[in-house]
């Protein structure tokens, strides 16, 4: 399982969804250019010490990431709001790629007809769209109980490797 950004334009989201891929073992792909340089201080502050723990692989465009996912092989699920299948009813595969658009203009068309599947949540009427760092999340959380890809720690209290004991720092 694999989490793609598509063109993404707000550094705070970028760096949630990147602590989520290393919180849950969960390789991501920037796909640029991104509305921001992705050393950006806003960027490395959201994702914190967790981006030392997360395999980021960087794209420079669109046809370099297909390049890369046709050589690695498996699905491109797209998550839209103009998707076809509802996430309730998908089932996700261990070596898919969930595609997440851009937080301004969503995914355009040509990513649209490149995806294997287009899959959205559903949502209260009249509402629009999540938050794409809360797609990300419901979307992986679902694939991984789907392919049973949870991490499985050894119970008791979790430290990141390296930080102090008993640090109090604002998570
Ligand atoms: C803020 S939304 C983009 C809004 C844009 N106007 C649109 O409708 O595509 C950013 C991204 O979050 C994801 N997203 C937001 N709500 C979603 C939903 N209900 N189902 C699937 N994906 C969603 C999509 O990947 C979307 O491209």
């Amino acid at each position: 399982m694999r989490l793609a950004l598509f063109q993404p334009d707000i550094p705070q989201n970028t760096g949630a969804i990147l602590r989520l891929g290393a919180c849950l073992g969960v390789a991501c792909d920037i796909i640029e250019p991104a509305g921001f340089p992705v050393t950006d201080r806003h960027f490395r502050r959201s994702g914190m010490d967790y981006l030392d723990h997360v395999e980021i692989t960087r794209h420079p465009s669109w046809r370099a990431f297909m390049e890369a996912h046709a050589a690695r092989g498996g699905r491109l699920v797209l998550a839209t709001t103009r998707g076809a299948t509802p996430l309730p009813e998908f089932t996700f595969q261990a070596g898919d790629t969930i595609l997440l658009g851009r937080e301004s203009a969503g995914a355009p068309g040509y990513v649209h007809a490149a995806a294997d599947a287009r899959v959205y949540a559903p949502l209260a009427p009249g509402m629009r769209s999540l938050n794409v760092a809360m797609t990300a999340a419901i979307f992986v959380a679902e694939a991984l109980r789907q392919t049973n890809a949870w991490p499985r720690p050894a119970p008791g209290p979790q430290a990141l490797p390296g930080a102090p004991s008993g640090a109090h720092q604002m998570e």
